[in-house]
């Protein structure tokens, strides 16, 4: 079926259903509802259907539509974020995954290398499928996955290095990325390679009506798939503070958190009688200006500063049970 008919057909699909959905509950939102819907209908009508997850959390990831999909060999589970991931133990689900039959893949949609690699290992897939059936139609692949786990940055990425790699020329097509989940409205289709022809179809993230596990809830907070208030905001902050605690990361922030450091931070602050002044002045300090550089510093101190003030409290807490 051609790419932009079946796109149009989910569209459609997506619009009548909104019109036709109570209101859902929390996250999920009427459009979510529709969008799953048609989702489901349409993923026996494409080639290849990549999951998307993230990879710091691949089982809390999961895309609940796929849970009875057990047709191994047009699903592939793409580990998205790899980047924020720990390594050996993004290593450790690859064979995790091996292990279950499931054909697996790490990326960061922000790095180009790692996007070459995926399109180079998605058209051997797709040679692989052509010897099978034989046919010479163009190859729709379907990105599925919850909110936020960069299946817009995939599409855009894989569509611009894509047309780069066949020298193609002409606009080239967006779809939208944001750190705010549940902005993708509709199915975009983007040309990612020619010759065979091969489109990546982008869909609204979905996710369940209901999370039982709270631990999944946690997780999908903290990495920005529902807003905080649905894990709770203490349960929230003490699971982060845990995990945190056990990957010994804050620890290199120490040096954030020194006299030396707060001295030179309070001297500047007197300096500078507004905070426009000051914002200047740290934009000049650090020719990259990165505001946020400075929001990243000022919570990695105030993080360092609670763990290690929660550590002293629980060692003081055992010495006391102790005596
Ligand atoms: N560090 C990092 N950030 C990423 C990566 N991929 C996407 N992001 C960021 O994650 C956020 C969400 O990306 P989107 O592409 O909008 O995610 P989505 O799955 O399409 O989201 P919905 O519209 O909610 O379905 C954005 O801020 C992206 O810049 C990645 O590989 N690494």
């Amino acid at each position: 079926m051609a790419t932009a008919t079946l796109a149009r057909q989910i569209g459609r699909a997506i619009t009548k259903a909104t019109n036709s959905t109570g209101s859902g509950n929390g996250w999920f939102s009427p459009h979510m509802a529709a969008a799953s819907r048609a989702i489901a209908e349409r993923i026996s009508l494409v080639d290849l259907v990549l999951e998307v997850r993230d990879a710091r959390i691949p089982l809390s990831s999961a895309y609940d539509q796929l849970r009875n999909y057990t047709s191994s060999s047009k699903r592939i589970i793409v580990m998205n974020k790899m980047d924020l991931a720990n390594h050996s133990q993004l290593k450790d689900w690859m064979k995790y995954f091996e292990q279950k039959n499931y054909i697996s893949y790490g990326v960061n949609a922000h790095n180009k290398e790692s996007i070459q690699q995926l399109l180079n290992f998605l058209q051997a897939r797709v040679r692989e499928l052509k010897k099978v059936d034989h046919s010479s139609h163009t190859t729709t692949i379907l990105l599925v996955g919850i909110p936020n786990v960069g299946k817009s940055a995939l599409a855009n990425s894989l569509h611009r290095i894509g047309r780069i790699s066949a020298a193609e020329k002409g606009k080239l097509k967006h779809a939208t990325v944001s750190p705010q989940p549940g902005e993708t409205k509709n199915i975009t289709g983007l040309k990612i390679a020619s010759h065979p022809n091969i489109y990546v179809l982008d869909t609204p993230g979905v996710l369940p009506p209901h999370i039982l596990d709270d631990e999944v809830c946690t997780k999908l907070a903290l990495t920005g798939t529902i807003q905080d208030c649905f894990a709770g905001e203490k349960e929230l902050a003490q699971c982060f503070l845990s995990i945190l605690n056990r990957s010994d990361e804050y620890k290199k922030w120490a040096k954030l958190s020194n006299s030396e450091n707060e001295r030179s931070f309070a001297d500047r602050n007197i300096e500078c009688s507004t905070s426009s002044e000051m914002g200047m002045k740290r934009k000049r300090q650090y020719p990259t200006d990165h505001t946020q550089d400075f929001i990243v510093h000022d919570v990695r101190r105030t993080l360092f500063e609670v763990i290690s003030f929660l550590m002293v409290m629980w060692k003081m807490k055992g010495l006391l049970r102790k005596s």
